[in-house]
């Protein structure tokens, strides 16, 4: 993820460490719980609580935050953050048997400081690994072993880079299958001034209306009202374009076919104790 903007002068913040390693800092947040803190050399930050593996800050070299997370978020487990970036692992929204999204977003997440090397290798100078391994109880709810490795990176242009490695442990050899997402919150400033490129023409099932198939029609998706679909096959560039604050989100991924796009709009959001206010959008692929 990336933005392109006309930056206003901001000042940068700063927090304390408790532990420090070449590439993050190991500090405490909210109720005691674990943050890992990112900083790149030209002053981009990204903030990544242990619990869920959720990012919850992302903040351009101008000290600008560039996700929602709900002034009314509750960081205590086994509630999951409400904004960032929660994981949606081993499915998403209701399509399975476990609880809505999963339960990768509320088990805590432990730092990875050996994992296996990339294909490819990222010049990125703050990043952090993670993994979660089921637990006994976890294994009871959803039968298969595995090992989820996420890596948090910031990029040379302070891009936000999330990879996913995930790898069936099961000792029988026997597969699974899971479906999975970023759910990532973004921060906007009013969403009716917000439209999303790249889904134009593309077929999506509404979550709204019993998950009917329709096609979109308009040459952008712009918001008058609640949004909450399922976008399918959608291509590998998406774009946020918030005019009010003149930035643009660009979206780039890989592996990842679908994109849903939710907003929940004010009755929605005040029926949530923890959502706070609706100048956010959600995209998760
Ligand atoms: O409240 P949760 O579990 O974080 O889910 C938030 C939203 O997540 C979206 O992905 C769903 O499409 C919505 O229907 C849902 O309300």
């Amino acid at each position: 993820m990336s933005t392109e903007k006309i930056p206003p002068p901001a000042s940068s913040s700063s927090s304390s460490s408790s532990t420090t390693s070449s590439h993050y800092e190991v500090s405490k947040g909210f109720n005691g719980l674990d943050k890992v803190l990112l900083r790149d050399a030209r002053g981009s930050f990204a903030e990544v609580y242990l619990y869920g593996a959720h990012v919850t800050s992302w903040k351009n070299d101008q000290a600008e935050e560039l996700l929602f997370l709900s002034s009314k978020a509750i960081f205590k487990p086994p509630k999951a953050i409400r904004g960032g970036i929660p994981i949606c692992f081993p499915q998403f929204a209701s399509f399975g048997t476990l609880d809505t999204h999963g339960f990768a977003r509320n088990r805590f997440w432990t730092i990875d400081d050996n994992p296996p090397p990339f294909p490819t290798n990222t010049s990125s100078k703050a990043f952090v690994d993670l993994i979660l391994k089921p637990s006994e109880d976890d294994i009871k709810i959803w039968p298969h072993s595995f090992e989820f490795r996420l890596r948090v990176a910031l990029g040379p242009g302070g891009e936000l880079m999330l990879t996913s490695r995930i790898r069936n442990t099961n000792t029988d050899g026997k597969p699974f299958s899971f479906t999975f997402a970023y759910h990532t919150y973004f921060s906007v400033s009013d969403i009716s001034e917000v439209r999303v490129e790249g889904l134009e023409t593309l077929d999506y099932l509404d979550k709204l209306q019993e998950k009917k198939r329709f096609t979109e029609q308009g040459d952008a998706l712009t918001f008058e009202s609640e949004v909450d679909r399922i976008y399918l096959s959608t291509p590998t560039k998406i774009a946020i374009l918030d005019h009010e604050k003149k930035r643009t989100f660009v979206l780039r991924k890989d592996g990842l076919p679908d994109c849903v796009v939710w907003n929940p709009w004010d009755k929605k959001a005040k029926a949530m104790s923890d959502f706070g206010k609706t100048r956010t959008i959600n995209c998760s692929f």
